[in-house]
């Protein structure tokens, strides 16, 4: 059975020779049906341009890229029957209501909303009670539940999501990964993009990108295991001036801020006692360091630095 997205090579440049801004710098990667694949990077990674060539709304420069079997560019009509998109900002109509604004997105594509009603029920039911108020005055949880609404009332078999967890608070963002892990219990090939490094782990495979260009493409696990180097948590009094010490020591491949501590990158073989000793004789106070596990955002650095 054919991949349900295959992106060979894609190219996309903005604006003029004096001014190019290459957004992609030849993407390739593929996602397998029935797969929840993340698309994981900062603002202006090429996410969101990515995301509009896959769903036809974009042309690419260079490169090719299937989705459903279909050729984005030459087979766009069926893309479309066969994709939900849910861009960014939510493509709500502000002064519709919440029902008015489903059945117009179910009358777009020739269908009713009780036809596939049971695709959204489980999302739907959650705003049903506010169906006559309008998306514009929704909360943004509940704008998220409804945009997710619409962009499945035609059933797709390809979902596209663009950062819908961008600015969600922690509850929503929870609930809104369970929703996502219950459509593809049944059958939806999802892929979403995310600045949320911590999101990585909710998904089956991510695609790390920065710059317009893919860095890894693995498991989450698989991504974590990639990380060879000892990693160690600091924290001080004087954090400022620890992460400066910190990038003094020669036995140190890398040092960055992270929460509430930094964190530093050992060489091979380097031990945190000898570490410990330097900073103690650097006169560092309260000085706690601890061995971490690296997670996603600890590789998403390290891949940036290799990379860069
Ligand atoms: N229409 C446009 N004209 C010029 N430059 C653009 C245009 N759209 C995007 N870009 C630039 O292309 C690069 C990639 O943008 P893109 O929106 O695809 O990334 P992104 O990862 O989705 O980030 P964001 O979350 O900020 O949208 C950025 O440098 C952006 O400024």
């Amino acid at each position: 059975m054919k991949a349900a997205v295959t992106a060979d090579n894609l190219v996309k440049t903005y604006g003029s020779k004096k001014e190019l801004t290459e957004a992609l710098k030849g993407v390739s990667f593929e996602v397998e049906r029935g797969e929840l694949f993340g698309m994981i990077g900062p603002d202006g990674a090429g996410k969101t341009s990515l995301f509009r060539i896959l769903t036809t709304l974009l042309l690419p420069d260079k490169g090719q890229a299937q989705v459903d079997g279909y050729d984005v560019v030459d087979d766009f009509k069926e893309i479309r029957q066969r994709v939900g998109y849910m861009p960014g900002r939510f493509s709500l109509y502000q002064d519709l209501t919440v029902e008015e604004n489903l059945q117009f997105f179910a009358t777009i594509f020739n269908t009713t909303i009780e036809e596939n009603y049971d695709l959204i029920k489980d999302i739907y039911e959650q705003i049903e009670p506010f169906r006559d108020r309008k998306a514009g005055k929704l909360s943004g949880g509940m704008k998220q539940k409804l945009a997710l609404s619409c962009a499945l009332i035609h059933r797709p078999s390809v979902l596209f999501l663009d950062e819908p967890t961008t600015g969600v608070d922690a509850v929503s963002r929870k609930e809104f990964w369970d929703m996502l892990r219950n459509l593809k219990e049944q059958g939806i090939t999802i892929l979403v993009s995310t600045p949320y490094m911590d999101e990585a782990s909710l998904c089956d495979r991510v695609a790390l990108i920065q710059n317009g260009e893919i860095m890894s493409i693995d498991t989450p696990e698989g991504i974590i295991s990639d990380f060879e180097n000892p990693l160690v948590a600091v924290k001080a009094d004087d954090m400022f001036r620890l992460l400066k010490d910190l990038g003094e020591y020669p036995d140190l491949l890398d040092s960055y801020a992270f929460g509430e501590f930094h964190h530093a990158v050992l060489k091979p073989e380097t031990k945190e006692q000898d570490l410990k000793k330097y900073l103690q004789q650097q006169g560092h106070v309260s000085l706690v360091l601890e061995r971490v596990k690296p997670n996603v955002e600890d590789c998403f650095i390290a891949l940036m630095k290799t990379t860069a």
